[in-house]
Formats: structure tokens, sequence, C-alpha cells
């Protein structure tokens, strides 16, 4: 094992991170288990949408050149069409047709003047239009949705709401995308007991069940393998019931303390380590490596460094074997509200909370921010990146902030 002393910067642990692992292979969904994911095969219209030309609003349905004289216009009404109704009639010279929202367009006509500029007469059989359109007016055209045979959704596309609204036109229930990633989390220590057997003198198992949640709301499938003892063979022990997972996650021992035997079990197991130790507070202890298709993040026992570590590294590699081309932490300027204060050499991710105030977002940093401590995570809306380079920010300075996948 490379006993690399050296901490490696953020950006430069998460692309080695992404590069050790690439979209899942694709399985078939259906739409309801197909929100978040992306496309695993470019997806081609089966059918043209809108099918016909068809009017955008309540109104009628004229000939444009009908129009071109001085207003008002008095035109002979025919039909009245209704969504989902074929028309019957062609609109000839100086008539028109009653037309509703989504109704086809009849033959003859070129555009559609909304209701409120016209007025019917008593009788019903005629119309004045008050003012003058071009044609195509208040037409949506043929194929404006979808044409069919062309690519509709590219191979990539992040599913949301309206995409999969665009697929359900095509009546298309079921679509291609990469499978979700299988996620082993192991707690080690033994200090821990399960939270649903809370023990004296012991601390509870926190981070295996927030780990898992952190997983589901990523888009993976989580598996808590229980807590190993602090021996390099229990840790192995259970490691091996990880085997054939997309990613393993272990909790603690990632330091160097007498009892940090993680390293030295995964080693053991044949994991390769890609590095140990990243220049950022809180979470330096991270260590990635891989073993045949699976990705082993060795995430520090602190509870806040590892949650912090899964939005930096772990989130990250699970959108990418979940095909997002996108995998960045999402980030939005704000400015710090407060002072704040380090030694230059790490990237400091200072957890704060931020609130919309005359325009821009400003960053309460939480009043405590030891890593040992939930509470500086618990209320947190984001992380305010503090840089290796700085030493001293202070209210009003311009600020980069970490949208945060945790919070409610
Ligand atoms: N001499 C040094 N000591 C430490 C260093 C260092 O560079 N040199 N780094 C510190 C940093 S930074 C971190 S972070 C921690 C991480 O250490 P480990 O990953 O080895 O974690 P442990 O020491 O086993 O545990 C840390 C802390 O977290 C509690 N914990 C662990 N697992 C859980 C869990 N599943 N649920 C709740 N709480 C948990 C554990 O009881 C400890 O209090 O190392 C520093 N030390
Ligand atoms: O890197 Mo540790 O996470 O600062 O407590």
């Amino acid at each position: 094992m490379k006993e690399d002393t050296e901490l490696l910067a953020v950006e430069e642990a998460r692309a080695r991170t992404l590069a050790l692992v690439q979209p899942l292979p694709t399985e078939w969904v259906r739409w309801e288990d197909a929100l978040g994911r992306t496309l695993a095969e470019d997806v081609r219209a089966q059918r043209t949408l809108p099918p016909w030309d068809n009017s955008a609003m309540d109104g009628f349905a004229v000939r444009s050149a009908d129009l071109t004289g001085p207003m008002p216009v008095r035109l002979r009404v025919g039909e009245t069409i209704y969504a989902g109704q074929t028309p019957r009639e062609e609109v000839r010279a100086g008539a028109c047709a009653r037309i509703m929202t989504g109704a086809p367009l009849p033959p003859g006509a070129d555009a559609v003047v909304m209701r409120e500029r016209t007025r019917l007469t008593p009788e019903g059989d005629a119309v004045e239009i008050l003012e003058g359109v071009g044609p195509g007016n208040f037409v949506r055209p043929r194929g404006e949705d979808a044409r069919e045979g062309e690519v509709l959704l590219p191979r990539g596309t992040p599913l949301g709401i309206p995409e999969l609204g665009l697929l359900l036109g095509q009546g298309r229930t079921s679509v291609p995308v990469p499978r979700r990633p299988r996620v082993a989390i192991l707690s080690t220590g033994d200090e821990l007991c399960p939270a649903d057997a809370p023990a004296e003198g012991r601390i509870v198992d926190a981070n295996a069940p927030a780990l898992s949640l952190a997983v589901l709301r990523a888009g993976g499938v989580p598996s808590v393998l229980g807590i190993a003892r602090d021996t390099r063979e229990d840790v192995s022990r259970h490691l091996a019931a990880a085997e054939g997972h997309d990613l393993v996650l272990t909790s603690a021992g990632m330091s160097v303390g007498e009892h940090d035997f993680v390293r030295e079990a995964l080693a053991h197991l044949g994991v390769a380590q890609d590095f140990w130790r990243v220049a950022i507070k809180p979470g330096k202890p991270l260590a990635v490596g891989r073993k045949g298709g699976t990705l082993y993040c060795g995430l520090p026992g602190n509870p806040t460094s590892s949650l912090v570590t899964f939005e930096l590294f772990v989130r990250p590699a699970l959108r990418r074997m979940l095909g997002h081309a996108d995998v960045e932490p999402p980030r939005v300027p704000g400015r710090l509200e407060g002072e704040l204060k380090k030694a230059p050499g790490l990237d400091h991710y200072i957890r704060v909370t931020a609130t919309w105030r005359e325009g821009e977002l400003w960053a309460r940093p939480l009043a405590t921010q030891t890593s040992g401590a939930l509470r500086s995570a618990a209320s947190a809306t984001h992380l305010l990146h503090f840089p290796r380079t700085s030493s001293r920010l202070t209210t009003g300075d311009k600020v980069e902030l970490l949208l945060l996948s945790w919070s409610a």
C-alpha cells in the first residue's frame, strides 16, 4: 500500500475518484422509477405531436388574407370545432369557424383570432373581427413538440418531470437508464452500538443510517452491513460481505490512531488505494480505491466529516454511475455574514445557514464547526468554501456556496 502522506487538493481528489467510475449497465424502468435518472440511449419520437395544426386559443379560425383591409371585418360563422373533433367544413373566403383551444385547424384557415378581439352578432351567424392578424397567429403547428423519427431526447438527458412528460406524451411508459448503484455501508469502531439497541457507555452508530439516507437521496440503493470491531480481522470479515456492490462506504478508522485498521483491511482485501488524505477540513483522512468494478470510499468517522466527504466526493461518483454529465457539487454565489479565520493550507467547508436578503444570499456560519458534532451540520443549508490560500473572510465578502443534498 502506498503510504502517501501528501495531502491531495480537493479538485484533484474528486477528479481521481470520478476517473474510477463510469455509468452502470442499462436497465428498463417504468416512468415512476425514472425521475432523477438519465437516459441510457437516444429516444426517438414514435409519433408527431401535436398531430395536426391546432388552435392555441378559444376564438375563430380565419383566413388571414380576409383581414388585410380596414377593420372591423364581418365574417360568416360556420361550424364549431372542439378539441377531440375533426373539422367537417373548409373555411372559405369571407367565412370562419368557431374553434376551441386544442381543436384542429379546419382546412382553408391559417390563423386564429382570440374571442376577446371579436364581437359576435346576436343571431350568432356572423362575427366582427376587430383586429387583423397574420398567418399562423395562435396556431400551434403540427410537430411543434415532436416529429416522428427524430431524436426527441439524447442519451445522457437527466429525466426531470417535463422530460418524463414528453416521453409519456409519446406513449412511452418505460425508459432505458443506468441501473441504480448498489452501495454497502459499514461502520467500524469498538465504541459503537446500533441505534435500535443503545447501550450504556457506547456511542450510537449514527453514520451508517445517515449515509444510507444520503445514498437514497443520491439515487443509490443502500445496504447497511452492521458494525465491525476495531480489528483487521473483523473489518476484513465484514468487508468480504460487501463484495459485488458498486460502491462500498466505510465509516471511521481512517486516521492514524492505533485502532485505525480500515485501510489495512482494504489493502488485505486487494483494494488498490488511489489516494488517502485530502487537503480539506472537515474530511481530511478520506481514502479512495478500487477493486474490480467496485469503488471503495473510506470516510472519516466524525459524523459531520462523513457527510461532508459524501457531498464532495461520494455523491459526484454516484451521479456519474447514474449517467449524469454534470456531477460537480452545485454552487451559487453569496456573501458572508460574520468573520472567519484560519491558517492557510486547507480548503475549509464551513456549515452555514443562508438566507435571501436584498437580492443576495447571505451566509451565516453555524456557531459550532467541530466535525465531531452533528450539530455543526444540522440546520446548515450550504457549505461555504473558505479557500486554501485564504486566511480571513469578513462580512460582505463574496463567497462560493455549495448546495447541500442533506437538507430537509
Ligand atoms: N493524530 C491525528 N489524529 C487525528 C487526525 C490526524 O490527522 N492526526 N485527524 C483527525 C480527523 S481530521 C478526523 S476526521 C478524525 C477521523 O478519524 P477516524 O476516521 O479514524 O475516526 P475515529 O477516530 O474512529 O472516530 C472519530 C469520531 O467519530 C465517532 N464515530 C465514529 N463512527 C461513528 C458512527 N458510526 N456514528 C457516530 N459516531 C461515530 C467516534 O466515536 C469518534 O468520536 O481523526 C482525527 N484524529
Ligand atoms: O478532517 Mo476531520 O473531518 O476535520 O474532523
